[in-house]
């Protein structure tokens, strides 16, 4: 941890503002304090020599005036540092999201090229290295807490500690020119201690610093497992192990306590001897003046100046060691938050291509209007193996669906089938093979890695096991498929999924709220608003995983009516295990231990 860092200072455009700010509230608070210092020193000599009020009232009222100024210096420059560093915050936060998502939030930039969004089998997958503690926590959870509390802890960065590192950069120098100018001797003295300081701040920093990445990961395996423990709640509760890992908790928490009292420790002790080194040096400059004074080798103004000065040089020194260890946890998350934002897409969904590609395989993905085909998928030898795993998922599948071709995926849990989705939606890209992506005539392909993930998916509707139902109205929910999709539009893709009737006997049809993850429906019919969804989105090509699995007869057979209209006319690849499906289908492929067999 760097006492800048400059990547923080390079991403955010707030922080350069601010920077910029900072410098010259610190500067103008700088000649403020010299300023003081010898008003000060020239009232206390004039009185000593006789001078009456009337003589010194301007230089009382000036004092009056130097300390209003620098009240309203320190309030006007926290109150900018607190604006810049919630634009700051944001600023990550929003390219954190973009990064995760692929998708830019509203007012913030588009994500960078080759940030196509990491998809759910990145999210799902444990955190890297960086954890540690040879344990890991799903990213979900780690994300959570870093885009809250982490980036939360960059204010006392921003406006406790930035600044004070520019006053204690400014405030030292100009002290000790000042001095030098009035008594080269005392100048010398706090020249030879001042160093003293920073080189102590350093040795506690380098210290520290493992100390508080530690309470920092330890922090985000919490965040991690109270977010797996609490939406496995119910589970927990029926298998009795919810006071076991009420337990683990506890221990995480424990651990965390006796990180944050550590560093705490080091804090108040790094404090103590930073308080102990600058009065002992204040001390040295009191007796050595003091006894220059008292031999008459410098007049009594020169003396006091010194005096009132001598501490000033040591006080921003000492302010900006105890703000550097406050501010410790949040350049520790945006450490984590950069790292998130560096790390390569190998394991996800693959960079997006470089512009001249792109332009080349845009035209094979262009949005299907008035009955134009789908492309054809070309599978070439294409494997796949998780990091992590040694065993592949899938090994040189070859495969090929022609336009408006529906394919069933069967084979046995665990053959690869949810994972032929994934590479078709680029949630992961290959290990091995390509994927093509070919124009029906014949006449032009690209591999599917060289389209950019974002136009690729506009041409699928994708209907996965458990669709994620958000705690939003039943229309905003299936609007998701097309969000400018009118009240009759939305009411109509409902219709052809069969989940019409049941939506109308909702206490407030589609203006119902669905709960968190659509708490309020059952299996069946979270499936059928899924569905919806993928009527409303109209894509030409269109992935089920298990539609039909654990549902009832009655809400199985409604869900294969719907899937049967939504695959009229459209590419379409359904997984299942059952066997209800050949007669909707043109072709079964059969998968094993990631092999394609024999077709059925
Ligand atoms: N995100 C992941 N990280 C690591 N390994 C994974 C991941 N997803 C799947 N796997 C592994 O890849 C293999 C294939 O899994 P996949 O989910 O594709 O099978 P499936 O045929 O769809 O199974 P099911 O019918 O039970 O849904 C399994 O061994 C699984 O453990």
């Amino acid at each position: 941890m760097k006492p800048l860092d400059p990547r923080l200072v390079r991403t955010a455009s707030a922080v350069r503002v601010h920077l910029a700010v900072t410098v010259l509230c610190a500067a103008a608070v700088t000649g403020l304090v010299l300023a003081q210092a010898w008003l000060v020193a020239r009232i206390i000599s004039g009185a000593a020599a006789g001078e009456g009020l009337a003589e010194l009232s301007w230089a009382i009222a000036a004092v009056a005036a130097v300390a209003l100024g620098r009240a309203a210096l320190s309030y006007g420059t926290e109150a900018a540092a607190l604006h810049s560093a919630a634009r700051a915050k944001s600023q990550l936060r929003r390219r954190l999201i973009a990064r995760v998502t692929g998708v830019a939030l509203p007012g913030s930039p588009e994500p960078p090229r080759g940030e196509p969004g990491r998809g759910p089998v990145w999210l799902a997958a444990p955190s890297g290295p960086g954890t540690g503690e040879g344990e890991s926590t799903p990213r979900a959870g780690e994300l959570a807490t870093l885009a809250t509390r982490g980036l939360d802890a960059l204010d006392d960065y921003f406006a406790r500690y930035l600044p004070q590192l520019v006053l204690a950069v400014l405030v030292p120098l100009a002290v000790l020119a000042v001095v030098a100018r009035a008594d080269w001797i005392s100048a010398l003295v706090v020249a030879l201690t001042l160093p003293l300081i920073p080189i102590f701040m350093a040795l506690v920093g380098w210290h520290t610093q493992a100390r508080t990445r530690r309470q920092w990961r330890l922090l985000n395996r919490l965040g991690g497992h109270f977010l797996d423990v609490v939406e496995g709640l119910p589970t927990l509760a029926v298998f009795r192990r919810a006071k076991a890992q009420a337990a683990v908790i506890r221990r995480i928490t424990d651990e965390h306590r006796h990180a944050t009292m550590g560093t705490l420790r080091i804090a108040f002790l790094s404090a103590l001897v930073l308080e102990l080194l600058s009065t002992i040096a204040v001390a040295l400059v009191a007796v050595e003046i003091g006894l220059r004074l008292m031999y008459g080798m410098v007049d009594y103004q020169t003396a006091l100046l010194v005096l009132i000065l001598a501490p000033e040089a040591y006080l921003p020194l000492r302010e900006v060691g105890a703000r550097f260890h406050a501010s410790m946890e949040g350049v520790a998350a945006a450490e984590q938050v950069f790292a998130v934002l560096d790390e390569r897409l190998d394991a996800a969904a693959g960079p997006d291509p470089a512009p001249e590609r792109e332009t080349s395989s845009r035209a094979l993905v262009r949005p299907c209007r008035d009955g134009c085909a789908a492309p054809r998928l070309r599978l070439d030898r294409v494997s796949l193996t998780y990091p992590g795993r040694t065993v592949p998922a899938l090994s040189e599948v070859s495969l090929v669906i022609r336009p408006g071709q529906r394919v069933l995926l069967t084979g046995p849990s665990g053959s690869g089938k949810s994972s032929l989705l994934a590479l078709l939606l680029r949630f992961v890209k290959p290990t091995g093979g390509e994927i093509l992506v070919e124009r029906p005539s014949g006449s032009g392909s690209a591999p599917l890695s060289h389209i950019p993930a974002d136009q690729w998916r506009r041409l699928i509707a994708w209907v996965p096991q458990h669709p994620y139902l958000f705690d939003d109205t039943v229309l905003d929910n299936i609007r998701l498929g097309k969000p400018e999709a009118s009240v009759a539009e939305v009411r109509r893709a409902a219709e052809l999924a069969e989940a019409h009737d049941f939506v109308s006997t909702l206490p407030q049809g589609y203006g119902t709220r669905l709960g968190e993850r659509g708490a309020r429906l059952s299996a069946g019919q979270r499936q059928r608003i899924a569905l919806a969804r993928a009527f409303l989105r109209d894509a030409p090509i269109v992935l089920l995983d298990e539609p039909t699995a654990h549902l009832d007869p009655d809400n199985a057979a409604a869900v294969r009516r719907a899937v049967a209209r939504l695959l009229e006319g459209r590419t379409g690849v359904v997984v299942a295990h059952d066997s209800g499906w050949s007669e909707l289908v043109d072709e079964t492929v059969h998968i094993t231990g990631g092999r394609i067999g024999a077709p059925l």
